[in-house]
């Protein structure tokens, strides 16, 4: 089996008096799609904090590349967020000041590529998710779908090895979920970027490569790929 390329073991946290975690482990390979599904307070969205770099647990350890996430100094951790990673979360939160093409150029321009190139590669991935002519519209001006589609564009344009997407479609009807996952899908699997998604509907997690389940804060369950998964029951798909 490949070496994962994120795992994280053991993972405790709360939040003041309320666990959120309670010992939760889960591995992403390289590549992969991972939905992770269970009930509303389960700790979804805090686990995939602690995997992303944004939270860290109060027990437990986040390896990613060979390196203890969870105990690298701030700017090393913003530092891989900005590169590595990228984020989308339910509802966009791109910046409603900028245009779309900016919001997709803006971590480019982060990362230090001029102003020109970024704009060039900001309106290339426009394109590949489907909603160039729209690269002066401001958040305001889109559909949930489209400003879907442009943060996943935001998430994606600087080449990272990992996608964590927290209900991306939670916020839109069916047809732009599906729009907004065959896209996600699509360009993960084309640049080979590992997906870590959140969802609590079925039809979402059906995109995906191997589901775990959480239930109070730990995992409670597995699918399996045919090279075989690392813990606990299996969930028949
Ligand atoms: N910032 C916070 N402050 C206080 N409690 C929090 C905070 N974030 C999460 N919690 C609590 O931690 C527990 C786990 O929350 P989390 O958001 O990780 O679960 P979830 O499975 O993603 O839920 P949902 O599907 O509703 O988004 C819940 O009891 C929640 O109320």
């Amino acid at each position: 089996m490949s070496n994962p390329l994120l795992a994280a073991r053991g993972l405790v946290k709360a939040h003041g008096s309320t666990p959120a975690l309670r010992g939760a482990s889960v591995e992403l390979r390289a590549g992969e799609i991972l939905a992770v599904t269970g009930a509303s307070g389960s700790g979804k969205s805090t686990l995939l904090h602690c995997l992303a770099g944004i939270v860290r647990p109060d027990e437990g350890a986040v390896v990613y590349g060979g390196e203890r996430l969870d105990q690298l100094p701030e700017n090393r951790l913003s530092e891989l967020r900005r590169t590595e990673f990228g984020v989308v979360f339910q509802f966009g939160q791109l910046i409603p000041e900028l245009t779309a093409l900016d919001n997709v150029a803006l971590p480019l321009l982060l990362a230090g590529t001029s102003r020109k190139a970024a704009q060039e590669r900001a309106g290339e991935w426009l394109e590949r998710f489907g909603v160039r002519g729209q690269e002066e519209s401001r958040p305001g001006e889109l559909s949930g779908g489209q400003a879907q589609r442009v943060s996943l564009a935001r998430a994606l344009v600087t080449g990272p090895k990992a996608v964590f997407a927290d209900e991306p479609t939670g916020a839109l009807d069916s047809l732009a979920g599906e729009q907004v996952m065959t896209a996600l899908t699509h360009t993960a699997r084309e640049s080979g970027t590992a997906v870590l998604l959140i969802t609590h509907d079925a039809q979402v997690a059906a995109y995906a490569d191997r589901e775990v389940s959480l239930r109070d804060g730990v995992v409670i369950a597995a699918g399996h790929l045919p090279s075989g998964a690392d813990t606990s029951a299996e969930v028949t798909r």
